[in-house]
């Protein structure tokens, strides 16, 4: 398809222990979203690490203003077209809006993205309550990735789509959440919209990865929204995601730009990154 056989061969399927062992080894992790087959297939053909179905596809397929109206069979229809794209690519589910509100209905929801939508992995937003559920998926040897800071299935909670943890409070309350979903054993963590030296100081505090979106360059790893990063977004886009195909002529030479700008720490650059 995209990758010669020979080339394929060599890229070592990325796990969830090999990620840890990344972070290890100080390697940076690239993460993109991906909602079909044809996506999928452009990520695996760059090499990036991470696939992410994100219920952000209620937003740039789906044309809402939220996450929230996203349904688990849209999330399991996304995730095994997505499924079909990839080989050595690790694939990661979002858990949509209500969909792990309590332990049960979190380990009836993770079974189908897995074993109907063949994800590895999948994401669920928060702390406090969601660590018992966390718990509850860990137990039954489902792969967490958590996600803290801008926690979009919040928006109405929290007034819109704004920087999180500037306040001490609120920072402090951030750091605690992370170490918490990491004791309920989550093995991923995604932060969002946070500034880059409180993701900093959470990356080197906990011993998992975590993946930075508009949350400064010390993360172990970044992810965007490739409509993003292709220029594809109606309308406005968040301000820390970039346009990588802009100057240049293919998506293959677009996610490229953004595998190497993440390897080698020059994405995200301040522009792209907050202090407070
Ligand atoms: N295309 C796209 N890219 C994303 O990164 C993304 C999504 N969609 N959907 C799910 C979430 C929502 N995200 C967003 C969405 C909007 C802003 C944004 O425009 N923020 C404004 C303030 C808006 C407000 O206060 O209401 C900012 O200047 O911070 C940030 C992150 C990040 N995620
Ligand atoms: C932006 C990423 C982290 C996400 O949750 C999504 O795409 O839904
Ligand atoms: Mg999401």
């Amino acid at each position: 398809m995209y990758v010669q056989p020979s080339q394929a061969a060599e890229r070592k399927p990325v796990t969830v222990p090999g990620l840890r062992a990344m972070k290890a080894r100080g390697e940076r992790i690239t993460a993109l979203t991906c909602y079909d087959a044809s996506m999928a297939a452009q990520l695996e053909a760059a090499g990036i690490d991470i696939a992410l179905v994100g219920d952000s596809l209620g937003m740039v397929v789906q044309g809402h203003a939220s996450t929230l109206s996203v349904t688990l069979d849209q999330m399991i229809y996304h995730t095994a077209a997505s499924a079909r794209g990839v080989r050595a690519t690790l694939l990661i589910a979002d858990m949509p809006f209500m969909s792990y509100r309590d332990p049960a209905t979190a380990l009836a929801s993770a079974g189908r993205l897995m074993a109907e939508g063949g994800a590895a992995m999948v994401k669920l937003e928060g702390a406090g309550w969601a660590c018992e559920v966390i718990a509850a998926l860990a137990a039954h040897d489902v792969p967490v990735c958590a996600h803290l800071g801008l926690t979009p299935q919040s928006v109405h909670k929290l007034g819109g789509y704004r920087l999180q943890g500037k306040q001490q409070d609120a920072a402090e309350k951030l750091v605690a959440d992370a170490h918490a979903v990491a004791a309920a054993g989550a093995e991923l963590l995604v932060l969002e919209y946070v500034p880059a030296p409180l993701a900093a100081r959470i990356t080197r505090e906990l011993a998992i990865p975590t993946i930075g979106i508009g949350a400064g360059p010390d993360c172990d790893g970044q992810v965007l929204v490739t409509y993003d990063l292709l220029g594809l977004t109606p309308g406005r886009r968040p301000r820390f995601s970039k346009d990588f195909l802009a100057g240049r002529d293919s998506i293959q030479a677009a996610l490229a730009a953004f595998a190497e700008d993440v390897r080698a720490g020059r994405f995200p650059g301040p522009e792209h990154s907050y202090q407070s």
